[in-house]
């Protein structure tokens, strides 16, 4: 069997006395795309933070392509992949400058990375900006700019925080397939987003966080060809029926920062 490429194994943390993160396994192998959903507060970028090495879990084990995350050796970082809070992107430098450096960085050559930063400006749609500074740069395109640095070496791990939350419906379609592309070659991919439709067009498989704890999985359609309805029932519907379950069960459904609401 393949080794995982990501892992969270029995992760807790806390910041003061409010957990985060509670006990959460996950594992990503390789070729395998994984989306974390859940509400506001839930514990996903906590998690996420973890993997990059930005957060040391107050206890757990964390592993990226086998080794601690804050420990990467050179040659492993070189194939790993984040967007995890405000992306690796330096305002003063142009779109294209800042697709060079990311390349140097994760150890191409200088002619392949060249080619890279070209191929990744024109498969992100970044390229009528190329001479644009990234501070010039809209929401959105900013966006783009730090996914296209996180991705042009075709990483065999990636992690990536609400990835299209200030996207178009056509940047959508673009990273969308870019995570196709790249599972397809073999890369672990890690994504956390609020939009359940969008990630059960994407992910094989969709983890529900919920109070820092893994509460189930929401069945995806992951072949494009579905609205994430099952049997009738909204991948929407699924999600909140979990949660309240959740809720339930633990007997925590009036602590602030837990109700889950939702349509009827
Ligand atoms: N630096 C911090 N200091 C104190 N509390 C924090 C910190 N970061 C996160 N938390 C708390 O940890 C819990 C989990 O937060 P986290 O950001 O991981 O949730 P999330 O699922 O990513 O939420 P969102 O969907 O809003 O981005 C929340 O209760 C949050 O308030």
């Amino acid at each position: 069997m393949t080794a995982p490429a990501l892992v969270l194994d029995g992760v807790t943390h806390a910041f003061g006395d409010r957990v985060a993160l509670d006990g959460f396994t996950l594992t990503v192998a390789p070729g395998q795309v994984t989306a974390l959903v859940g509400l506001n507060g839930a514990g996903k970028t906590t998690a996420l933070r973890a993997l990059t090495g930005r957060l040391r879990p107050g206890g757990g084990t964390v592993r990226v392509l086998g080794h601690e995350p804050s420990r990467l050796p050179p040659a492993v970082a070189a194939r790993f992949g984040h967007v995890v809070g405000a992306p690796l992107v330096q305002p003063e430098l142009t779109v294209v400058e800042n697709l060079w450096c990311a390349a140097l960085l994760h150890g191409l050559r200088r002619r392949r990375a060249a080619e890279a930063a070209h191929d990744t400006a024109e498969r992100l749609g970044l390229a009528p900006w190329c001479d644009a500074r990234a501070r010039a740069l809209s929401a959105g395109n900013h966006q783009r700019l730090g996914i296209a640095c996180a991705t042009l070496h075709r990483p065999a791990a990636l992690v990536l925080d609400e990835p299209t939350s200030a996207l178009d419906p056509q940047g959508v379609v673009v990273v969308r397939g870019l995570v196709r592309d790249l599972a397809a070659e073999g890369t672990a991919v890690l994504v956390s987003s609020h939009h359940l439709d969008e990630v059960a067009r994407v992910a094989g498989e969709v983890v529900v966080l919920h109070a820092g704890r893994d509460v189930g999985r929401l069945e995806p359609g992951g072949d494009g060809t579905t609205d994430g309805t099952t049997g009738g029932t909204s991948i929407e519907q699924r999600f909140f029926a979990m949660v309240l379950e959740a809720d339930t069960s633990s007997g925590t459904g009036d602590r602030p920062g837990t109700r889950t609401g939702g349509p009827a």
